[in-house]
């Protein structure tokens, strides 16, 4: 039981260096990526198309040409006629969920309210222009990642949007990503991927449409690109290495939690999974059953989530007290939050930051990673103390609408022109000042 490699990391123990290191993610320091972008993105800006072919030809090892970044109509028939039947029955059955979910979140339209007799103030949402949606490639394939970026936007009533992701060895889209594109409802698909992709979004390319904002998820060259470009494209969220606590008071099997720390932990070796309990036993236990479950997964995957376990970014963080572990997580605002408890709604209150938080056994992170309804594109590296998931209001903005009767204005015209002579604006003053000139004021008067 004590000879299991995975991390054990006793918060008494560490001093508050140790401790902070302890909250760090991989993205937090991107230093060796931000330079390196810059050269890609401007063969982008400079050459569009053409550097966008040499790019997937040399990381991508995509022997594509630059008139064949688009994917075709062609293409599109021979992935659905390649994906098996149940895969397509399986990615409509999540679109389905995560369409209900968030129709269901969407805003009303307009919200007024009548704050005083004759003032109507409120707010009115709607939807962006174009949005692209970034779907990995490097390290598996995520047609589930399109139907959590591209229907939101749908649903809140994006106009145009695209899905950019990196062509693979045989130049082609990952055949399901194409399907669940056209699940999503979405024609426009490109063969674009890492910083080069961020790039033909941010300011377009012949083929390639210059949107307003781009989502998803992708690897540190995606999220560097992101910020070196934050003031030509709108980046979103960061939506980093896929990383996730586990919190159990001990009540559930320790299997059950040591199959959960090999989920996110798969996804590459830069990803950061822990368990944090205050039960220490139970934590030797549950280290105990990981190595069974690599040995049940894939050489590369069972490598990955070893890399992270056996670390500093990964492991079981034993605290000295149930409180001290409540601390710990909402200090690092993990992007997913399992509860693993006989009564997991207990401690739904002692979380304030998580990018989501599965409740109970059944309530399972594969399930929410795939097929749930909210979208899994969460925030990373901590993000989750500000941010919150992708959902529909990523893709809409508020405009604010106020309108005040003749009646209305009267109240509010003087302690307006009462503060802008304040404030040194003898415009705006003399603007309002004309609530002792009713004729400006009055339609029926105005001419
Ligand atoms: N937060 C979320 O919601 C979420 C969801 C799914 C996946 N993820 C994360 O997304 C990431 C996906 O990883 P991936 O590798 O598949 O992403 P990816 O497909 O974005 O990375 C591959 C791309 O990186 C670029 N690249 C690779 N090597 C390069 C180099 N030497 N120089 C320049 N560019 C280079 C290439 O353009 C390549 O196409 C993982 O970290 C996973 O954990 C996060
Ligand atoms: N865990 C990812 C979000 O962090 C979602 C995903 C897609 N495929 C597998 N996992
Ligand atoms: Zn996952």
């Amino acid at each position: 039981m004590s000879d299991s490699p995975v991390s054990i990391h006793k918060l008494d123990q560490l001093n508050e260096t140790e401790r902070k290191n302890l909250l760090q993610r991989t993205e937090n320091d991107l230093s060796t990526f931000m330079d390196k972008v810059i050269p890609i993105i401007e063969a982008v800006r400079c050459d569009g198309d053409k550097a966008l072919a040499d790019f997937a030809n040399k990381f991508d090892k995509s022997p594509i040409t630059a008139d064949q970044i688009r994917a075709t109509p062609e293409e599109f028939a021979a992935a659905r006629a390649s994906v098996d039947q149940e895969l397509i029955e399986t990615l409509k059955f999540a679109a389905g969920n995560i369409r209900l979910f968030h129709e269901k979140q969407m805003p009303e339209t307009l919200a007024l309210h009548e704050t005083h007799a004759g003032v109507l103030v409120g707010d009115r949402w709607n939807a962006i222009d174009s949005v692209a949606c970034y779907v990995p490639r490097g390290k598996g394939s995520f047609p589930s990642s399109v139907l959590m970026t591209a229907i939101p936007a749908k649903v809140a009533g994006v106009k145009k949007v695209i899905v950019i992701t990196p062509p693979g060895p045989d130049g082609t889209v990952d055949p399901a990503t194409l399907v669940a594109a056209e699940i999503a409802g979405v024609s426009d698909v490109f063969k674009c991927g890492g910083a080069q992709g961020i790039a033909a979004v941010a300011y377009g390319t012949k083929t390639v449409p210059k949107c307003d904002k781009v989502v998803g998820p992708g690897s540190p060259w995606v999220v560097a690109a992101k910020k070196q470009l934050s003031s030509v494209i709108d980046p979103g969220s960061p939506a980093g290495p896929s990383e996730l606590i586990i919190f159990s008071d001990g009540t559930v099997p320790p299997e059950l939690v040591a199959l959960d720390l090999c989920v996110e932990s798969e996804h590459g070796p830069d990803s950061s999974v822990f368990f944090v309990t205050d039960n220490e036993e139970f934590a030797r236990a549950v280290a105990s059953h990981v190595p069974s479950y690599w040995s049940q997964m894939g050489d590369v995957r069972a490598q990955y989530s070893r890399t992270v376990l056996t670390g500093q970014r990964g492991g079981i963080v034993v605290a000295g007290t149930r409180e001290e572990a409540f601390a710990y997580v909402n200090d690092y605002a993990p992007e997913h939050l399992a509860v693993l408890a006989d009564n997991a709604w207990q401690y739904l209150t002692r979380f304030e930051h998580a990018g989501e938080i599965l409740l109970g056994s059944h309530s399972a992170i594969s399930v929410a990673n795939f097929v749930l309804g909210p979208s899994h594109v969460l925030p990373t590296g901590g993000a989750a103390k500000t941010t919150s998931p992708l959902a529909v209001f990523d893709f809409l903005k508020r405009t604010s609408i106020a309108s005040l009767t003749e009646g209305a204005y009267q109240g509010f015209a003087a302690h307006a022109e009462r503060l802008a002579r304040y404030e040194g604006f003898d415009g705006h003053a003399n603007a309002v000042s004309a609530i002792r000139n009713q004729a400006l004021r009055s339609p029926a008067k105005s001419v």
